[in-house]
């Protein structure tokens, strides 16, 4: 483990990351540094290399160079396999897609065993992780509902209960408002919030978006990704600036702060220059 004596290390510390892809850099010259504990988000327009910096902090992708350190554990030095097992990587549209007849309960409780189906029995300790968990995602109501009946709200959130019953040391949430209404959208945000804020030891969340509006007050600091590169990083009231944004979007837009959220405003005036674009 890293440490040097002054605290603990970084989460995340990336260093000098590229990937090729295709014969293409889809990421390059990344430098990312997350503290322990710290609600943290990777912003940037679609391709900008979001999800692709997920799976490489999550053992997925293997970077083509430089040096990446997860929870004080170098890549190449460290068995990802446990690694792996202190970390968790929610995507509302992944790969998981529990059998029809399981309860929100019973996907929760999957986590623990890192499996689709539950194949294993279930302790009572597990059960009632379980259950607090979904009261805390606010899903309490819907415990015994089956996963197929949950609204698209209901599913990510039962999705990141299932993550944390493992007691993950980070969280990875990609796009986790994805197609979700207002509401719906809200409630996940909430739910961030109140897991960062929740207990003597939250785990470090890093949350991925597209939208400045999907950023919870709990963010202390946003990484903006641009073609595969770095084009801001810092705290939100530094970086959330729309001179910058309107670059990286290649959209004329205004930034407005309230409550410690913020939010993009595009003027209709813009419209007819986007669309000469093609
Ligand atoms: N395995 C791969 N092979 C080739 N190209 C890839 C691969 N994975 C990602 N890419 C490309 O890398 C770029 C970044 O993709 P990535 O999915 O990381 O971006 P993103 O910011 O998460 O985008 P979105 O917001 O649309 O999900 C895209 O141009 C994508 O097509």
């Amino acid at each position: 483990m890293e440490g040097k004596g002054t605290g603990p290390a970084p989460a995340i510390a990336v260093r000098g990351v590229g990937v090729v892809r295709d014969g293409r850099w889809i990421l390059k010259d990344i430098d990312w540094t997350v503290p322990t504990g710290a609600c943290v988000a990777l912003l940037g327009p679609n391709g900008s290399g979001k999800s692709s910096m997920a799976r490489v902090v999550s053992g997925y992708l293997w970077p083509t160079e430089g040096e990446v350190r997860v929870l004080g554990e170098r890549f190449g030095e460290v068995n990802l396999q446990e690694l792996r097992e202190s970390l968790r990587l929610v995507q509302p549209h992944g790969q998981f897609e529990p059998p029809p007849e399981m309860t929100a309960i019973q996907v929760a409780m999957t986590g623990a065993f890192g499996t689709v189906g539950l194949y294993r029995e279930v302790s009572p300790e597990l059960r009632a992780e379980a259950e607090r968990l979904l009261e805390i995602v606010g899903l309490r109501a819907v415990m015994t509902h089956s996963y197929q009946t949950l609204s698209n709200g209901e599913r990510i959130r039962c999705l990141i209960a299932r993550a944390l019953v493992c007691k993950p040391r980070l969280l990875l949430l990609d796009e986790p408002t994805a197609g979700l209404d207002l509401l719906a959208r809200e409630q996940v945000l909430a739910t961030i919030q109140s897991l960062h804020q929740s207990g003597e030891d939250p785990p470090t969340i890093v949350l991925i978006t597209h939208h400045l509006e999907e950023l919870p007050p709990a963010v202390s600091h946003v990484t903006i990704l641009d073609e595969g590169r770095v084009a801001a990083d810092g705290p939100p009231g530094q970086v959330l600036r729309g001179e910058l944004l309107s670059k990286v979007y290649r959209c004329p837009l205004e930034v407005a702060h309230h409550d410690g959220r913020y939010y993009t405003r595009v003027s209709p005036g813009a419209w007819g220059g986007l669309l000469k674009r093609g």
